[in-house]
């Protein structure tokens, strides 16, 4: 059996409705590819701390877990863990996102999301990003 693996990630969403995506570092597993910030919820944990934590540490922002809104998430088999990760939308947070761990950042419409090449997990997440931003 797979062992399942919770990661809380979320959608950051700007004014103009662009999404948040951080390439995953050389050196990392799927180097290169583009996520939403988030990482791995540890034990003791709820998935809301997870974030504040982790966009804290990957972005120096500073969000509340108020702000914090579920929209929707991914389960999906890789090769040696089951993902579960659960993406929540945040549109209010302080301060300017950088790359705390090197990571280039860059504010997408979700129309052009498919332009960046993602996890194969997020790939379902996509038309729910679109359908929120259009709506
Ligand atoms: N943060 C984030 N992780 C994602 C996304 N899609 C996706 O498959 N993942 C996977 C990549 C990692 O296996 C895991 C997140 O782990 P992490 O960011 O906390 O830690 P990591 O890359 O150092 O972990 P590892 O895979 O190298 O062990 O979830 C996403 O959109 N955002």
């Amino acid at each position: 059996m797979k062992k399942m693996v919770l990661v809380a990630a979320c959608a950051l969403i700007d004014a103009d409705g662009r999404v948040l995506l951080a390439q995953r570092p050389q050196g990392k597993s799927m180097a290169g590819l583009w996520e939403f910030p988030g990482g791995k919820v540890e034990a003791g944990e709820r998935p809301e701390q997870t974030l504040i934590r982790e966009l804290d540490e990957e972005l120096s922002l500073t969000v509340k877990e108020e702000c914090l809104a579920p929209l929707t998430f991914a389960s999906h088999g890789y090769e040696d863990f089951h993902l579960l990760m659960p993406l929540y939308v945040c549109r209010r947070w302080s301060g300017t996102p950088v790359g705390r761990e090197g990571q280039a950042l860059k504010w997408v419409r979700p129309v052009r999301l498919r332009d960046y090449p993602m996890p194969p997990a997020d790939e379902p997440l996509i038309p729910h990003l679109m359908d929120l931003v259009s709506a």
